[in-house]
């Protein structure tokens, strides 16, 4: 039977005071790729924030990789988060420090400790973005689409249940776009579970998957015309 990763059952999404988005109903299942499509300012990045634990969610239910996130007390946010690999579309990454130690820093900063297991971590999850021999490089001597790559690197550390990718690609050209999409297919094809919100219909249309779109403050999960 499917594992469901992902479940929100008439749920209502808030900015502050003002609804954004209400009634809504998804399921996401272990190796899905679900896309979040929808014009600007419909909702997508305030319900991948609801889902990360950055906006409370206070009507309707909602689970995601086992949490109540009804029940999410703040202190419960960092556990969640363990188990989620967020990428943006502004890659996030610490510029006064390269690569490797970028991600030294997230497996300290999540409870690591033996140093040769970091090692082997890190060389992991580099090599499945392809970005190995970078590892001494400095955020800004890395193109965006490498920049993003290692921010899929460093979402890869703790071996998320599910990935959640708002617009990683918004800051790509086209060409970038496809290689770091790639990257993501491959690492789905592996078996992890991504959600990725995007406006980029040309990927759509390159790697359909299933869809849900925001509208009129509802998502509805659409059928991809193929071409
Ligand atoms: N911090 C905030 N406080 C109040 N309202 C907000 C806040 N952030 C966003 N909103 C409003 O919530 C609505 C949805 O915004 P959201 O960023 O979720 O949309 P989006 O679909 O991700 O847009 P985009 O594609 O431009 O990123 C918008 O009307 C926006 O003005």
């Amino acid at each position: 039977m499917a594992q469901s990763i992902l479940s929100l059952r008439n749920a209502a999404i808030y900015q502050r005071e003002s609804l954004i988005l209400s009634e809504v109903n998804v399921e996401i299942n272990k190796g899905d790729f679900v896309y979040l499509i929808g014009k600007t300012g419909t909702g997508k990045s305030s319900f991948m924030k609801t889902l990360y634990g950055d906006i409370p969610l206070k009507e309707g239910e909602g689970t995601i990789v086992g949490t109540d996130l009804r029940k999410l007390k703040e202190k419960d946010i960092p556990f969640l988060r363990r188990k989620l690999g967020v990428v943006f579309q502004d890659f996030k990454l610490l510029n006064d420090r390269n690569i490797k130690e970028n991600l030294m820093f997230v497996l300290k900063a999540t409870g690591w400790k033996d140093k040769a297991k970091m090692e082997e971590k890190i060389d992991t999850v580099l090599n499945k973005v392809g970005m190995k021999t970078k590892n001494f490089k400095y955020p800004y001597q890395l193109s965006g689409g490498e920049q993003q790559r290692i921010a899929i690197a460093r979402a890869l550390l703790n071996d998320p249940e599910l990935i959640l990718a708002d617009e990683p690609t918004g800051n790509l050209d086209p060409q970038t776009s496809v290689e770091v999409m790639e990257v993501l297919q491959e690492i789905n094809r592996n078996g992890n579970t991504i959600l990725m919100a995007t406006h980029d219909y040309a990927l759509l249309l390159k790697y359909p998957s299933k869809t849900l779109k925001c509208d009129g403050q509802k998502v509805f999960e659409v059928v991809q015309k193929t071409a």
